[in-house]
């Protein structure tokens, strides 16, 4: 028997972002191929905007994907949340050039007070909700904060796009396969200041750190390089990352429902403490996926270098976090 449709809520759906995102949902390349899937999308009410949704809709349509049970098109987030089994929070401004994402909380963050809310009122109780509009970890903490009455486990960050690139620079310097690569973590925000840490990486069973035995290349071009690639991306393309992005959220969302198989993925989640990260913080962790949950990967080593990182990164996360006090 074939499986009742969940609902996949999506903002920004008009976005370069959503435009990369959506047809792959829709394929079943999230939640499974034989996951049916209502998509509920929402942007600006603007005319323009609604416009350019109405677009996407047709083509989405003129797909003809077998798992597409409905498509919705929103101006209100009290309806495009209704009962939403999954959030995907991509509506919000890029940053351009020269520009930090810290910068862009003046102007996004009221955005996810108000989707905060209306996801709190109207939501599945169960909503898993993915953060990707920058900066995405303290957007995420807006959101679950103005969410009281849903569990705050529910509400992530994106900080995958990060690990996967970590993981890419790190099969590029080895000369392995990406797929190969394991036990890789990025702590912390989703900012030049993350913490990308391959000490206990191995690929085929065999340490990356002893594979590549070059501490001065871990801090003067490995972490830079992972910590800025999305400004070189804007510099290169004049606009933000838009396909990997959407890549990313994918596995974020799909590694969350489906299991990681006792893979390490990074998301960014509220933390209870762990590795002395201050309740609540949105923070980038490891963790495995099973059942529909994620778990923390506890017992990891911090040594003095990684905690200085830590530390700066946890820094950067709560001086944003008190900067938006006014929001919540
Ligand atoms: N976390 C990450 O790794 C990551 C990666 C890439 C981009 N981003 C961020 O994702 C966001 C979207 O990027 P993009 O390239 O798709 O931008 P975009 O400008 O192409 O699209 C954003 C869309 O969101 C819509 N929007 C704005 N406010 C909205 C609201 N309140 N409700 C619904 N829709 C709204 C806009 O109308 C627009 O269509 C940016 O903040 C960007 O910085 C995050
Ligand atoms: O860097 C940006 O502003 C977009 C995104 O967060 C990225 O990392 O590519």
């Amino acid at each position: 028997m074939s499986k009742k449709p969940v609902r996949v809520a999506v903002t920004g759906a008009a976005g370069q972002i959503g435009y990369a995102l959506l047809f792959r949902i829709a394929s079943g390349e999230m939640l499974g191929k034989d996951q049916p899937v209502i998509l509920q999308l929402l942007e600006i009410p603007d005319e323009k905007a609604q416009n350019a949704l109405k677009g996407v809709i047709m083509e989405l349509e003129d797909c003809a994907f077998p798992l597409l049970a409905g498509v919705e098109a929103h101006s209100d987030p009290m309806t495009a949340f209704k009962d939403t089994d999954y959030a995907l929070l991509v509506g919000s401004r890029p940053r351009g050039p020269g520009m930090e994402r810290a910068e862009l909380l003046a102007v996004n963050g009221a955005i996810f007070t108000t989707q905060g809310k209306a996801l709190n009122a109207v939501a599945s109780r169960n909503v898993k909700v993915l953060v990707v509009g920058n900066p995405a970890n303290t957007n995420a903490y807006i959101a679950m904060k103005s969410a009281p009455d849903l569990p705050a486990k529910n509400f992530t960050a994106m900080l995958r796009l990060d690990h996967n690139r970590a993981a890419s620079q790190l099969a590029a310097k080895t000369g392995k396969a990406v797929a190969s690569i394991e036990k890789l973590a990025v702590w912390g925000n989703h900012s030049p200041t993350m913490y990308a840490d391959y000490r206990n990486a191995t690929i085929d069973g065999a340490s990356v750190k002893d594979l590549i035995n070059d501490e001065t290349w871990n801090r003067e071009t490995f972490l830079p390089t992972v910590g800025k690639r999305g400004a070189a991306i804007i510099a290169a393309r004049g606009l933000s990352s838009a396909a990997s992005a959407a890549n990313a959220a994918i596995d974020h969302m799909r590694d969350w429902a489906l299991g990681t198989n006792g893979k390490w993925v990074t998301m960014g989640i509220p933390s209870n403490g762990e590795y002395g990260i201050p309740k609540e913080v949105m923070f980038g962790y490891p963790v495995t996926c099973e059942g529909g949950e994620y778990k923390i990967v506890q017992g990891i080593e911090i040594d003095a270098f990684s905690q200085e990182c830590i530390n700066k990164t946890l820094k950067e996360l709560t001086d944003e976090q008190d900067g938006v006090k006014h929001l919540l």
